[in-house]
């Protein structure tokens, strides 16, 4: 006789700006959160969705990732610029889900106040160090950075750093903080993870890809 699982599924999901674009997506998949996920005093982490069977855990962006690499949640949505950051090898990600559309992109100060082109070596203000070091590192330079969490777009002008690499959508806030955009390194969007063991075991896991995959070509076509 074949084991049924039935252990409950963990949903990990990012509380920054892709959740309102994430919770139609996830409707359509059939995952809605119970009321208290919406009621903003309410400080659980966990929250029970119309499937019995599945929890949604809200987190930070980049532990989104975290929580399915380890197997901690069976699947999430995240941004492919946390993807291609963290590069885990227990990760995979089956579907572009076409939201939280922007591009990753080094900026510098439009009065050409960075360091001097053909420098070996520069010094990034960014979020991304691992995809910062390898897009420099193509182009035979050595990219010294300095993590920051937000905010990169002060680090040219106080001296931190004389780039930057940050996320790009409007192009407002490097306009308003006296940058320009030098080079896009990445398109980026949101995508279904699934911890690959567990897409290997539960068969719910599979099942879950193929709805959120179906959905996606539907609303692409
Ligand atoms: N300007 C933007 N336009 C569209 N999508 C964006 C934009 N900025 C970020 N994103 C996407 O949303 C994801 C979450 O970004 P956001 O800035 O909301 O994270 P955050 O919640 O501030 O991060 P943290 O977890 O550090 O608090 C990013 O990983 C990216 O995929
Ligand atoms: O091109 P734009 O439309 O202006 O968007 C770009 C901004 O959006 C993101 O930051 P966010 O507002 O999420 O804040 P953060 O600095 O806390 O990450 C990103 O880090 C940029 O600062």
């Amino acid at each position: 006789m074949t084991a049924v699982n039935s252990a409950p599924l963990t949903f990990a999901i990012p509380k920054g700006r892709i959740l309102d674009e994430a919770l139609p997506v996830m409707e359509r998949a059939g995952i809605v959160p119970a009321d208290a996920f919406h009621d903003k005093k309410d400080r659980s982490l966990s929250f029970a969705t119309t499937r019995e069977d599945m929890r949604l855990i809200r987190v930070r962006a980049f532990d989104v990732a975290t929580f399915v690499a380890h197997g901690a949640a069976q699947m999430g949505i995240v941004g492919s610029d946390v993807i291609e950051e963290f590069d885990y090898s227990d990760l995979y990600a089956p579907v572009d889900l076409e939201i939280g559309r922007c591009h990753l992109s080094v900026a510098e100060p439009k009065d050409g106040a960075g360091e001097t082109d053909g420098a070996s070596h520069l010094r990034v203000a960014t979020k991304y160090p691992n995809i910062t070091r390898r897009h420099f590192e193509a182009h035979g330079i050595q990219a010294e950075c300095v993590k920051l969490n937000g905010a990169m777009e002060l680090a040219p002008t106080l001296g931190l750093a004389g780039r930057i690499v940050d996320l790009v959508s409007t192009g407002a806030t490097l306009k308003q903080n006296g940058l320009v955009e030098t080079d896009k390194i990445i398109d980026i969007s949101a995508r279904l993870i699934v911890n690959r063991a567990a897409l290997k075991t539960d068969p719910r896991v599979a099942q879950l890809v193929e709805t959120f995959r179906a959905n996606a070509e539907r609303v692409a076509a």
